[in-house]
């Protein structure tokens, strides 16, 4: 069985992550991990779902981590770069679902994958993972006289904007018309901002509720739109791919790994 290490147990992601590894009998929950000041902390991670399974909640990554196969990690970027050295040092496998990494936390994520092996993606999806293939495509067939502008919603909760999934449908465009987004991504607009230029790509971010997910990458030209729509339901199905993920990992000692590889899709 996989012994796997779940990060933030008490969040969103951690309750479906919990949920899924409790339902899968070739995974065993080995850790659980929240953050220090957590009110779950000593508690058995079962319990929120009427469970005993023996493992306590607790802090201690270190401590989590001997013996275990995978971590598997949603929490924000700060305790995400410390699980991360964690790993590295006890050469456990990772799969990071956190998003709202600067450039530089990026970069020493992808330097950590030549000693161990990782899945980073910001959707685990497999309705997203095929739609970066569909948005790259689209942007390259459609690079002359249509504007691509990335559209999403999330649930009033959410703390960081454009969302993970959004800045990497964005990248798939950019790629499609042989840009970098750094390069053309317009982040907002107020006020009198004048025409819009051709070649950018336009990001819109909407926050409420209990949306678990929606995005639509839209690319319209003069007279017709494409839009290019995914919306996410259940927290459930993120959790699938990320056990998924971690499953994938167990033969991989080291190397940087999206949710293509895991799924076998197309890395263009
Ligand atoms: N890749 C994907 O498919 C998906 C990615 N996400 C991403 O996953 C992340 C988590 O989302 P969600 O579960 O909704 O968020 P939540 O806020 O519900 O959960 C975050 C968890 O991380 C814990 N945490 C926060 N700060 C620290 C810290 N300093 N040290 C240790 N633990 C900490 C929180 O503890 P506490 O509650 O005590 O603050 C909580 O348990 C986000 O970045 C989100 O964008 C979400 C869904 C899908
Ligand atoms: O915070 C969330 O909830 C989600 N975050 C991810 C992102 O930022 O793209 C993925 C998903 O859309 C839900």
């Amino acid at each position: 069985m996989l012994k796997v290490v779940i990060a933030g147990v008490s969040g969103r992601m951690g309750h479906a992550l919990l949920e899924g590894v409790f339902s899968d009998n070739s995974l065993q929950l080995h850790a659980a991990l929240d953050r220090p000041e957590s009110a779950m902390i000593g508690r058995d991670a079962g319990e929120q779902f009427g469970k005993q399974t023996g493992v306590k909640i607790s802090a201690d990554v270190v401590a989590a981590l001997q013996g275990a196969d995978v971590l598997v990690d949603f929490t924000r970027p700060e305790p995400s770069m410390q699980y991360l050295q964690a790993c590295q040092a006890a050469k456990v496998s990772l799969v990071i679902g956190t998003t709202g990494f600067s450039d530089a936390e990026k970069a020493t994520i992808a330097q950590a994958a030549q000693e161990i092996s990782i899945v980073f993606a910001p959707n685990m999806s497999v309705g997203v993972t095929l739609l970066i293939n569909l948005v790259e495509q689209a942007a390259r067939v459609l690079n002359q006289g249509y504007d691509i502008e990335v559209v999403e919603m999330h649930h009033r909760h959410k703390v960081d904007a454009p969302s993970g999934t959004a800045l990497r449908l964005g990248e798939a465009a950019a790629k499609g018309i042989e840009k970098s987004l750094n390069e053309c991504a317009v982040y907002a607009r107020e006020g009198v901002t004048g025409e819009r230029e051709a070649g950018t790509i336009g990001f819109a971010t909407m926050r409420g509720g209990d949306v678990v997910g929606d995005h639509t990458v839209v690319l319209a030209g003069i007279g017709e739109r494409v839009e290019l729509t995914h919306k996410a339901s259940s927290r459930a199905t993120f959790a699938q791919g990320a056990l998924r993920a971690a499953k994938f990992l167990a033969d991989k000692p080291q190397g940087l790994f999206d949710m293509r590889d895991v799924l076998g899709f197309d890395k263009t």
